[in-house]
């Protein structure tokens, strides 16, 4: 992180060298037959909240890797010489490390919170101290609503919440009130609408009473055209009952930084829940974008959520980076992504709560570190950012385990599982079959089955078939980390967040690009802008190669 480029790095230099001459000698059996039992607890590393001890403690089994106490060690020598350390706690100081936006990176300022948590940053930057005031106005509302003494335009109370955001607005809320659906407020219905297709708030509206529904409207900047648009057709579709636009205001709410914006939309400022700038979308679930989350799960809860991360962030600076969960899933990621060549990582949690979890991480991770130029501005001559991708198992394996285990690529996956479940139906037969696959998936990835094997199986008749032998052999050797949770409270759920969203930014510290920016998402937007104002008409059709030109003449045919 000092305008370096990774591969300049003498302990990325050595990296490469052990991976040149020891990754053909990397087999997780041998590895495993070397260590005997040894390897697990050289290899896994357990994380207690220090409020609640055992309650939320996370256990991370890295062992089914491919490295070796020396890798290991090299891995470490390589966040050390990257200056995580450095760069970790200027974040924590409000330095503003977003340097391409000039900003403060301080998504762990929202949950500084809790003096009683035996540490609290020292954080100053404009705005960190309002935070506290904006959870009292979410816990505030929150009850109000809740309790029913909120109430809509004809005296009724609320019993349905849509929230309107895209990215960061959308993806946090949605992924949260999923996880954490076993502690909500059954009889308050929650709703996202994001997409700018019509299906998506036509369908909810659909759902929709105007008198008992509460509209959030959630946008760190106020201009996202999806957004605002959604919002004014959901005001339209309100103002079609309630008639007067005074009626807004009670059902009508914004979340932003934007307080001109969100008053020319006709939300009052004592409706709008602010947020700063140094919060970036993707990390703005723990801010006012939260609302929604409070509102399903409760203020109290919503706050767990919030020490929970808090409790993460104290982990991150405190532990030394060889027991430090964010730090080691940032290297072993780092491994596969620029050592072996791994274009993937799969997010795997065995918890159908967390369904959401994988396609929250691809807006966390994706967008942070799907860069390819540096802070310092040269190009990388090495990989960033891994696709992520998964799904909740079992689902998973019945649809895409089939290439992880025997395809051509090289799929490093993360397994989440809890050990306790929120629903022990059946007398727990449903979570022990659950567990069973949650354990036997990373065994089978790992160790794989050989020919010998197969043939014993096949016996003298059917190993004849060579075809059939060779088609169900398991190379193995394939590499997974094993997380398992006590329970999955909110708490718990915050510290996995902060735990991925520090795993993030270490790995962009080390490839030293900017996590915290987003130009890739604007080319796009102002070519959609241009080409929008271009289809009432044929012959305004201008500027575009044949193929963009071509499609939108065959629109503008046939939309008739
Ligand atoms: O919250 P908003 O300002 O409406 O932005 C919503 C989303 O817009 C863009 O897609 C950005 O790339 C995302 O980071 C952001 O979360």
């Amino acid at each position: 992180m000092d305008g370096k480029l990774a591969t300049e790095y003498s302990s990325w230099q050595k990296l490469q060298q052990l991976y040149d001459q020891q990754h053909e000698q990397l087999v997780l059996k041998q590895l495993f037959a070397e260590s005997k039992s040894d390897r697990f607890q050289q290899f896994s590393r357990e994380y207690k909240s220090p409020s609640s001890g055992d309650q939320d403690r996370i256990l991370l089994d890295f062992s089914k890797n491919l490295i070796t106490s020396e890798i290991f060690k090299q891995l470490i020598a390589l966040a050390k010489e990257a200056k995580v350390e450095p760069f970790r706690d200027a974040m924590f100081a409000g330095e503003h490390i977003n340097t391409s936006e000039g900003r403060a990176v301080l998504h762990v300022a929202l949950r500084n919170v809790f003096a009683s948590s035996g540490k609290q940053f020292q954080i100053k930057e404009e705005g960190a101290d309002e935070v506290q005031g904006v959870l009292d106005h979410i816990k505030q509302f929150t009850n109000s609503v809740r309790s029913g003494e909120w109430k809509g335009y004809t005296g009724k109370a609320i019993d349905t919440i849509v929230n309107i955001g895209i990215g960061g607005s959308d993806l946090g809320p949605v992924m949260v009130t999923e996880a954490l659906k076993h502690y909500s407020k059954r009889d308050l219905k929650a709703h996202f609408v994001s997409n700018i297709d019509g299906t998506d708030l036509a369908e909810v509206t659909k759902q929709c009473n105007p008198e008992t529904t509460l509209f959030i409207v959630a946008s760190k900047t106020f201009t996202t055209q999806e957004t605002i648009t959604n919002a004014e057709s959901a005001r339209e579709w309100f103002l079609e009952s309630a008639k007067d636009k005074a009626h807004v205001a009670k059902h009508f709410v914004a979340l932003s930084t934007n307080t001109k914006a969100v008053e020319a939309f006709g939300i009052s400022s004592s409706n709008m829940f602010k947020f700063w700038d140094w919060v970036g979308g993707r990390y703005s679930l723990w801010s006012a974008i939260g609302l929604s989350i409070a509102l399903v799960i409760g203020y109290e809860n919503f706050e767990q959520l919030l020490l929970g991360a808090h409790e993460m962030d104290i982990h991150f600076v405190e532990t030394p980076l060889e027991d430090n969960l964010p730090v080691i899933l940032a290297l072993v990621g780092i491994w596969y992504n620029d050592f072996y060549g791994a274009q993937t990582q799969a997010l795997l949690p065995y918890d159908q709560y967390m369904h959401k979890f994988a396609d929250y991480f691809q807006q966390g991770d994706m967008e942070s570190n799907g860069k390819t130029v540096t802070k310092a501005g040269q190009f990388v001559n090495y990989e960033t950012g891994p696709i992520i991708w998964g799904q909740s198992g079992t689902n998973g394996q019945h649809a895409f385990y089939q290439l992880i285990h025997q395809g051509t690529k090289l799929i490093p996956c993360d397994f989440l599982a809890p050990v306790q479940t929120l629903n022990p139906i059946a007398g727990g037969k449903h979570h022990e079959i659950l567990l069973s696959n949650f354990f036997a998936q990373p065994e089978a990835l790992a160790f794989g089955k050989t020919e010998e094997q197969v043939r014993q199986e096949l016996g003298a008749e059917g190993s004849k078939n060579e075809a059939l032998v060779k088609s169900k052999i398991f190379q193995g050797n394939k590499p997974t980390n094993s997380i398992m949770f006590q329970k999955l409270t909110p708490k718990t759920l915050g510290s996995l967040i902060a735990m991925y969203e520090h795993k993030i930014h270490v790995q962009g510290a080390i490839w030293g690009i900017n996590s915290y920016d987003q130009m890739g998402v604007e080319l796009g937007k102002v070519l959609a802008k241009n080409i929008l104002a271009q289809l009432p008409d044929e012959s305004k059709v201008t500027g575009h190669d044949a193929s963009t030109t071509g499609l939108i003449h065959y629109f503008q045919k046939n939309r008739k």
